[in-house]
């Protein structure tokens, strides 16, 4: 007898587990995770994104034993590992789930399917969002998405019900985060890995903190509590986004009559679970969004204007701009923003600051706890606003700031400086006459580092001229002729769909909920 080879990437969960269940079905299977070096050392990896992997698996490692189980924790570049594995214990079958990753792990992928071809294995990989490899209408995506998600959740075996093959190695000790050149910085904030603490974190917000969602989700002082903060566990499969889905469309049919605001908080936040695959589908139908225009005709609009200095500033939170130097600080500290925030980051990064969204998006994807190379990209191109077919938006750090803190505590909060400026210049203290500055013990000025507790940036440029300046460049690009053909074809590949004959559905047909399909408004983000 054969066993099948389980292939966990970043499914790492026995419930809900495609991959898991349809090898179990063929007799006993091997469950394998494999550290890739190769994978650890792409620009866009980070230390917290390995700690928070290890403590999922450990996790994940406890579940399968107390099935009777092991996970086979190996490092190498997968090739060689399962040539490895075949070699003492010969495998036809490989199960993983469908990964739309990073260039590197799509490359990846490409040699495990050379591989498995070479040595008649056969590889099957499961939908685990909805996503849909080869898709060939962009019409009919919302009906695969419903189908995903509508369909039965697949329980986590019960002990017993599975059958291991024998361990074939020894365990192995797993590298340090230094071992594999990682840098040494994890956010001492941030959120803590595995499944059980995402469950907890589910429970959480549907039974509490949903209640804040409306209303709640834009500011960065009331988000960290208000968003539902389950990024890092559906990035790592954690939980899967159909149990996601279907706790939260019971929820909101028990909140339908009594608790209206919670309940239409809770349909927000399932449409952003639906923007989530409609995110990752564009990477997946289109990879090389993640290092080339998606709208080709935006080519050379930024790629010739590096500016080392403003990357330096923005990544070190030296900008000037207090809201922009906060949520840099906030994200060092924590590996989280809100949507708005990280908006407003790559929007400043974007057109004031006109740096590539090539190199802004590789430095924020080591900063998210949650990055996810679907919704990633797409969303760097779209506030860059290199994708053609979404509507530009530049935020303003000023205002963004009155809006969101009108009060000055978020700054406060990050920015040591701004404990001692008085309100009315804390937002804009580059305003700060010199005798406040004196008096308040603040000094601003152009040297001044960052986080330093009696100095405060000047603003690298000035903000309204190099905003218009930027958006005049992109605005003239887009009207030319041949930049304005070229759009229909991106709408088509990777735009929204309005639902039934292009009316958005009506609140009344929307129960049982279906997220809004319509196209990408913020709601009342
Ligand atoms: C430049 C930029 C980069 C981003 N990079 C990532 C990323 O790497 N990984 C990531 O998960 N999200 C990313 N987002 C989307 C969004 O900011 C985060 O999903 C959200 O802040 C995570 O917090 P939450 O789980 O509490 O969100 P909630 O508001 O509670 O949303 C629930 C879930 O819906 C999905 N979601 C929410 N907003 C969006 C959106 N705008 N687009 C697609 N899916 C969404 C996420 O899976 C999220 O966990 C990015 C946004 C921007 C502007």
């Amino acid at each position: 007898m054969a066993y099948s080879l389980v292939w966990f990437k970043r499914d790492l969960r026995l419930h809900d587990h495609a991959a898991l269940h349809a090898a179990s079905q063929r007799g006993p299977v091997l469950c394998l995770f494999v550290i890739e070096p190769s994978l650890w050392a792409q620009p866009d990896a980070a230390h917290q994104h390995y700690a928070f992997l290890l403590e999922t698996l450990r996790e994940l490692a406890r579940d399968l034993k107390a099935l009777g189980g092991r996970l086979h924790v190996r490092t190498g570049e997968v090739t060689e590992v399962l040539a490895q594995l075949h070699t003492l214990a010969p495998f036809e079958h490989l199960y993983s789930h469908e990964e739309t990753g990073n260039a590197a792990t799509f490359e990846r992928d490409k040699a495990v399917a050379r591989w498995c071809r070479a040595q008649a294995v056969t590889w099957q990989e499961l939908a685990q969002f909805g996503v849909v490899r080869r898709l060939s209408d962009r019409n009919h995506w919302l009906r695969h998405w419903q189908a995903h998600t509508t369909a039965p959740q697949l329980p986590c075996p019960e002990p017993g019900a599975l059958a291991f093959w024998p361990s074939p190695w020894p365990t192995q000790a797993v590298p340090s985060a230094h071992a594999l050149g990682l840098d040494a910085w994890d956010p001492p904030q941030r959120q803590r890995g595995g499944r059980s603490i995402g469950q907890a974190v589910l429970d959480d917000f549907l039974n509490q903190r949903c209640r804040q969602y409306r209303g709640g989700i834009s500011s960065p002082l009331s988000a960290p509590t208000a968003c539902s903060r389950l990024s890092p566990y559906l990035a790592l499969g954690a939980l899967s986004l159909r149990e996601v889905v279907q706790a939260t469309q019971h929820k909101m049919l028990q909140l339908k009559e009594q608790q209206a605001y919670a309940a239409k908080g809770l349909e927000a936040f399932l449409s952003r679970l639906h923007w989530h695959c409609h995110f990752i589908q564009k990477l997946e139908s289109e990879p090389e969004l993640e290092w080339r225009n998606l709208h080709r005709g935006y080519d050379g609009l930024r790629e010739h204007d590096v500016n080392p200095a403003h990357f330096a500033a923005l990544t070190d939170g030296r900008t000037g701009w207090p809201m922009v130097d906060a949520c840099v600080a906030m994200l060092r500290e924590t590996g989280w923003l809100n949507f708005r925030m990280r908006a407003l980051l790559v929007s400043v990064a974007s057109y004031p600051l006109w740096l590539h969204w090539r190199e802004v998006g590789q430095w924020l994807a080591r900063q998210f706890l949650d990055y996810e190379p679907g919704i990633h990209w797409s969303q760097m191109q779209m506030q860059a606003g290199t994708t053609g077919i979404n509507t530009t938006r530049v935020y303003n750090p000023v205002k963004q700031a009155q809006d969101h803190d009108p009060t000055a505590v978020f700054v406060r909060r990050w920015c040591p400086a701004l404990r001692r400026v008085p309100d009315s210049w804390v937002l804009e203290p580059w305003r700060m006459p010199e005798s406040v500055q004196l008096a308040c013990g603040v000094t601003v000025r152009a040297d001044a580092p960052a986080g330093a507790p009696d100095a405060w940036p000047l603003p690298l440029v000035a903000l309204d001229s190099a905003t218009r300046r930027a958006k005049d460049r992109l605005h003239s690009l887009r009207q030319q002729p041949e930049v304005r053909a070229a759009k229909a074809a991106i709408v088509d590949k990777h735009g929204s769909r309005k639902e039934r004959d292009g009316r958005p559905p009506s609140p009344r047909r929307r129960l049982p909920p279906t997220p809004a399909s319509t196209q990408l408004s913020l709601g009342f983000d």
